[in-house]
């Protein structure tokens, strides 16, 4: 049974730390009252200063600080403590990878013993729904009033690709198929509205399918330094030459780190770091997709034997998994250029893309 109440308390949790208020994750015994650095407004003088942050495993590796707790797995999140009281503007230095060269002195910290490592984990998965940078500041019980309550679990019942349903369809003519129909689905989990396109007449036939990540710079603006917007066209020809197919539009952008974080990732590829080590930089993995969304869309739209365009060994692994029978992988090679050439190798290189 999809967990709602742990979904409508982990939608208030994300919310929250968005508009920049405290929230309070609670595990058994523990608790942790927390603000995101990127967000946080402090209404009191007295509330704005902090000295202690959680942060991600990579970030503590970036600045040097060794995860002190013994037990601790090494991706842990770390406890940090400042030897002064931080401002919002320090505190983001610390939390913010892409300051590191204008601004490279930070410290000394210590690194303090993670209470619970569930609520440590809880407060990333929750950064990164919400397309916050995975760092915060400790709040004291006494300074601040919470304004959402979590539980450590709830953290993960957030995006539950169970509750998925058809909300709406119409026909929709699009340039490369006039027999195309839309089908867009909600969630309650998440506030994203995921889309598949049915394009031409369903037949007996296997359907091309291509499960595509937004990508606002590549599909809209002809951002040259990734394959998406040439691979979005191409499915949707592909789809129209053979007799149909199923377009999915997933809401997932930057492999699902979000937007302002994928931007993020860019600035450190300018620096000299590649799309993996960018996003491992920020403190995500290095693809934060969660396949059973499109899994779900699939089924809701009677669809479990495709022919997959990708080029991706993981995406047919993750739709086998949740009982979609790839027949077929088709290769989707769009042009290099200068400026994605780079990417393109690191796909091929890092993460096992068959380029
Ligand atoms: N974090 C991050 N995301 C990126 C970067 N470049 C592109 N993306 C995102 O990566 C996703 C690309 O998804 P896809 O083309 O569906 O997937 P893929 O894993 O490359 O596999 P294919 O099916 O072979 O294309 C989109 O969400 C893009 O926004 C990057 O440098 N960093
Ligand atoms: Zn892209």
């Amino acid at each position: 049974m999809p967990d709602t109440a742990g979904a409508i308390a982990a939608a208030k949790a994300i919310d929250a730390l968005l508009r920049g208020w405290p929230i309070v994750i609670s595990d058994g015994a523990d608790r942790l009252v927390l603000s995101a650095v990127e967000t946080r407004i402090s209404e009191t003088e007295s509330a704005s200063q902090c000295d202690e942050m959680l942060i991600s495993a990579a970030r503590a590796a970036t600045l040097k600080i060794i995860n002190q707790r013994a037990a601790a797995r090494p991706d842990a999140p770390v406890m940090i403590r400042t030897m002064e009281p931080l401002n919002n503007v320090a505190a983001m230095a610390i939390a913010d990878p892409a300051q590191d060269l204008a601004n490279p002195l930070k410290g000394p910290f210590t690194a303090l013993p993670l209470e619970s490592e569930t609520i440590a984990e809880a407060a990333m998965i929750l950064a990164r729904q919400a397309g916050l940078l995975p760092a915060f500041i400790i709040e004291g019980e006494e300074t601040v009033t919470p304004q959402a309550a979590i539980t450590a679990s709830d953290a993960k019942a957030y995006g539950d690709a169970r509750m998925l349903r058809i909300a709406a369809r119409a026909r929709l003519p699009v340039a490369t198929s006039e027999t195309a129909e839309i089908v867009a689905f909600r969630t309650m989990a998440d506030n994203k509205e995921h889309v598949a396109l049915v394009v031409g007449e369903r037949d007996a036939s296997l359907p091309v399918v291509r499960l595509h990540s937004e990508c606002l710079t590549g599909d809209m603006l002809g951002s040259l330094k990734c394959d998406c917007g040439p691979q979005l066209h191409e499915a949707l020809k592909a789809m129209s030459d053979a007799q149909w197919g199923v377009l999915l539009y997933l809401r997932q952008e930057g492999r699902a780190i979000g937007l302002i974080n994928k931007l993020r990732a860019y600035e450190l590829q300018d620096q000299g770091f590649d799309t993996v080590e960018a996003n491992n930089r920020l403190g995500f993995a290095t693809d934060a997709r969660d396949f059973m969304i499109a899994v779900n869309m699939l089924k809701l739209l009677n669809v479990d034997q495709v022919r997959l365009m990708t080029n991706n060994p993981d995406k047919v692994g993750r739709l086998e998994q949740g009982g979609i029978t790839v027949v077929e992988r088709v290769p989707l090679i769009t042009p290099d250029n200068p400026y994605n050439r780079r990417y393109l190798d690191t796909k091929r290189d890092r993460t096992g893309h068959q380029l």
